[in-house]
């Protein structure tokens, strides 16, 4: 029960105080009504069944004006509990997402890498959702069905106890009925989340991929795909429905049976006169109000389950650890590999790597495709963490220090650019949030992107689209290298910085990186050879293994791989395409 609270709050139980409370308070006061009318009723039934008793008027008045005065403050409660319940349920929501998207930056992007894409924008938009709702209504549901048919019950004992216990006497079997039911929503309700899952998924695949999928004409199988997920979340919506649908309503029909019995029970010790009419009546009007909150918890159970499903999602992710480290990262930038061994899933990318980088050198990274340049990159960053050996910046592995620290000092160039859907200005902002006008502009003309965005209708603040679609890949490249430039970071990792420039840009955008590399420690990724000819070291990589490393001259005398990549790109200089 602890966990169930702890799950639905997303690990915040005491946000369901409040509304917990508020229903309560809510409930009570709903009660009181009853008890004035079974006044009313009973004055009048006294001087009805005794014509010598003359008809209480002045009580009659009374009880009418209570019942007036009393609709004020059930006004009141429930506009209270109304407020309090859904400023809980919308407050817990809010500051969940939030949370969790504040976790999940903190988590490494292994961790992320294995989701389903749709998996955790389901998670964010809708089991975030579910859990409102429960907050909102779910909950002070439960509380009502719960707390009063005791208070109730405990009352009538009192009163009848023959009454209550014909009232109460189906309540156990058709509770057994939810029970026994409970690991068939769980496996259903389970199918049903991965369904759904599976449809978010194959929805974003075929919207992000639409590129690829008109370029290649897949449009029918992909979108063939994308129907099944959806065909199936349709079998498993009707399933749930059609087979937990009746499994309540039995539930429902036996809990309610009780006001059939009770009504039975009644006429008899009404007729034997062990029972007065008004308290068989004020037994029916108590009965409504324990059996209506219990029947909607019981139509809502499915909801219910499911939301606790959502939840428990939500605290899997919660609870994955973020990657250790709290050290700051050091001022110098003496960067050494270690015998790094790294697999992404199980085969290993990265072999024994071991070499060192000076403070404020260039050292490029060099080798076929696939042979780990651009992870050995990602690891410096600690986008993941090492599984053999270490990586060493002044001597302290990055494993004891804080991930974000260690970011700050590190300016990233990467191939593929993403552009938030803000304006070009802040784009260029998010390598420094608080950089004036002046910064962003004197970054975007080191980075020749000045010239362009001063084309654009809104310059510097011309919206681009969602993920940079209505800049060229060349912009974008330069965006991108405009933001590292305003970062300012000590240690600089360029990933094909320059591969999507054109040569008019080419020229420019280099003198731009000699600015931004001059006085830091530099690692270049480059498959164009002759733009790294110059660096201080040039470490080749082969089936994630360091091979050689040297100057220019020293690799090419070796004669081994360096000297192989380097006479083919001689030779690929010369290519042109040919008509056939
Ligand atoms: N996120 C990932 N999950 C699983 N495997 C990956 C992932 N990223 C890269 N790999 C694999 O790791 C290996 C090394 O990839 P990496 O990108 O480091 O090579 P690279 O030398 O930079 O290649 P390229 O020059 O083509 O960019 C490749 O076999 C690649 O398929």
């Amino acid at each position: 029960m602890k966990n169930f609270f702890y799950n639905i709050s997303s690990g915040n139980p005491k946000t369901l105080v409040m509304p917990c409370v508020a229903s309560f308070l809510e409930g009570i006061c709903k009660i009181v009504p009853a008890a004035l009318v079974f006044d009313v009723f009973n004055t009048v039934y006294l001087s009805f069944a005794n014509p010598g008793i003359p008809l209480n008027t002045g009580r009659l008045w009374r009880t009418w004006a209570m019942l007036i005065g009393w609709m004020i403050v059930q006004y009141l409660t429930s506009g209270f509990a109304y407020s309090k319940t859904f400023t809980a349920a919308y407050d817990a929501s809010a500051n969940g997402r939030t949370a969790l998207a504040e976790h999940l930056r903190k988590l490494s992007l292994g961790f992320l890498g294995s989701r389903d894409p749709g998996d955790l924008t389901t998670m964010m938009l809708s089991d975030y959702a579910s859990v409102e709702t429960t907050i909102s209504h779910y909950v002070p549901q439960l509380v009502s069905a719960t707390a009063f048919p005791i208070i109730i019950f405990i009352a009538l004992i009192f009163i009848n106890w023959q009454m209550a216990a014909a009232m109460f006497v189906a309540l156990p079997f058709s509770l057994i009925i939810v029970w026994l039911s409970n690991g068939l929503q769980l496996r259903l309700g389970k199918s049903h989340v991965k369904a759904k899952v599976d449809s978010a998924s194959r929805l974003q695949e075929y919207l992000l991929g639409m590129r690829e999928i008109k370029s290649h004409n897949l449009s029918g199988q992909r979108f063939q795909r994308l129907q099944e997920a959806f065909a199936r979340l349709m079998r498993e919506s009707i399933r749930i429905e059609g087979l937990i649908g009746p499994v309540m309503m039995v539930a429902i029909a036996l809990m309610r049976s009780g006001l059939t019995l009770m009504v039975y029970a009644g006429t008899f010790l009404l007729m034997g006169g062990q029972l007065t009419l008004p308290v068989f009546l004020a037994f029916l009007l108590l009965g409504t109000r324990v059996f209506d909150p219990m029947t909607m918890v019981l139509v809502n159970y499915a909801e219910i389950r499911y939301s606790v499903l959502s939840a428990e999602r939500i605290m899997e992710i919660r609870h994955e650890r973020p990657l250790p480290g709290k050290d700051d990262a050091p001022a110098g930038n003496h960067i050494e590999f270690q015998n790094v061994t790294f697999a992404y899933e199980n085969t290993n990318v990265l072999k024994n790597v071991s070499f060192s980088i000076s403070p404020k050198s260039i050292t490029a990274l060099v080798g076929p495709s696939g042979s780990g340049k651009s992870t050995i990159t990602r690891l410096m960053a600690r986008f993941w963490d090492v599984q053999g050996g270490r990586i060493l910046i002044d001597g302290r592995d990055i494993k004891d220090m804080d991930p974000e620290k260690l970011l700050s000092r590190v300016s990233m160039v990467f191939q593929d650019v993403y552009l938030f859907k803000d304006t070009i200005g802040n784009n260029i902002r998010v390598g420094k949030m608080n950089a004036s006008q002046e910064e962003i502009q004197w970054a975007a003309k080191k980075a020749c992107c000045h010239n362009f965005i001063m084309k654009l209708p809104q310059g510097y603040d011309t919206p681009v689209g969602e993920g940079g679609c209505t800049l060229s890949g060349g912009e974008k490249q330069r965006l991108s290298i405009a933001r590292a430039l305003l970062k300012d970071a000590p240690i600089v990792l360029l990933d094909e910085a320059t591969a999507s420039l054109d040569p008019e840009n080419e020229i420019q955008v280099q003198r731009a990186i000699n600015a931004l590399v001059s006085n830091k420690t530099v690692v270049i990724i480059a498959h164009r050879l002759k733009t790294i000819k110059g660096a201080d070291k040039i470490i080749v990589l082969e089936n994630g293994k360091v091979v050689e490393q040297g100057v220019h001259e020293e690799l090419l005398a070796k004669e081994g791989l360096y000297q192989h990549l380097w006479s083919l790109q001689q030779q690929s200089s010369g290519w042109s395409m040919k008509a056939s």
